[in-house]
């Protein structure tokens, strides 16, 4: 999908405002700070920034897993396009929204899958709490979701700690995207695997969010998963966002001071 057609239609996903200061955080100091952005059906959105400017706070924010004060998110929720303040919904529904429209794929893969049940369950499970009970379903789709991702369905009863690191990270998407979320939020997805894995998985990745039309915000330090993946890019920089932009435009013809020191540390030998 161009951009154009995307920004034709209604955003899914409007953030306003957004700040959050950890207790105990230095006076004066927000991991994140006056954040605003708006997401469309479809759209895939970067956020980028070095190691501490926020990016995880934010998305976590975004998510409703930790408060913002001030500040509001508000999501075009699918089952009845009502716009709901997430911060403000009743603690079920906001868990709700979590287990079905809205999917987290965390860093360490074993923070998002269930390590002691079989890869099987990881993904059955999610369709549970979405009302499916048919044993024989559930199994389908395990198997099902498990070729997606190109995982051996043969190997659906067996442990996530059988697997290796990319392979965990393969099963936590399956679990992730069983119930067709509209809105998937990446926290540094292929860090810290192997760079062939990462690639592999990049492209898995692409692939899923275009063939499935994902709206996704993907958290990453690395500018070419952003060039990747995203149509559109943000940049943070302790805590509040310098630029924004289509992708090529801002890592080719960086505006911000900062982000063209980002993009120049990337391209130095
Ligand atoms: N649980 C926490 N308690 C207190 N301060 C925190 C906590 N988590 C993050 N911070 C602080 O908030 C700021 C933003 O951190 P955050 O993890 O959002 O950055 P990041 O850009 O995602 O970094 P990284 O790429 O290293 O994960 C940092 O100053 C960090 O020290």
């Amino acid at each position: 999908m161009n951009q154009a057609t995307i920004e034709n239609a209604h955003p899914l996903l409007e953030v306003r405002n957004l700040s959050h200061r950890f207790a105990g955080a230095r006076p004066g100091v927000w991991a994140v700070q006056e954040a605003s952005l708006q997401l469309y059906p479809g759209e895939v959105l970067a956020i980028v920034g070095e190691s501490g400017s926020g990016k995880s706070s934010l998305l976590n924010c975004i998510a409703g897993r930790i408060a913002c004060a001030p500040g509001q998110v508000h999501y075009r929720r699918g089952s009845d396009e009502q716009w709901v303040d997430v911060h403000a919904l009743p603690e079920r529904e906001r868990r709700q929204l979590a287990r079905s429209e809205w999917g987290f794929v965390e860093q360490h893969a074993a923070e998002g899958l269930r390590m002691n049940v079989s890869a099987g369950a990881n993904v059955g499970e999610r369709l549970m709490a979405a009302g499916e009970r048919r044993y024989e379903t559930l199994r389908e789709q395990g198997r099902r979701w498990m070729e997606a991702v190109e995982l051996d369905p043969e190997r659906l009863d067996d442990s996530p700690r059988a697997f290796s690191g990319g392979m965990r990270q393969r099963l936590q998407i399956a679990r992730n995207l069983v119930t067709h979320p509209r809105l998937v939020l990446m926290d540094e997805p292929t860090s810290g695997l192997d760079v062939s894995v990462q690639a592999r998985l990049l492209d898995l990745i692409r692939q899923l969010v275009s063939r499935l039309q994902l709206s996704a915000l993907i958290v990453t330090h690395d500018l070419g998963v952003a060039r990747l993946l995203a149509q559109r890019t943000l940049v943070m920089r302790q805590g509040r966002i310098v630029e924004q932009g289509l992708t090529d435009r801002v890592l080719d013809d960086p505006q911000h001071p900062y982000t063209q020191l980002l993009v120049s540390s990337v391209v130095a030998p």
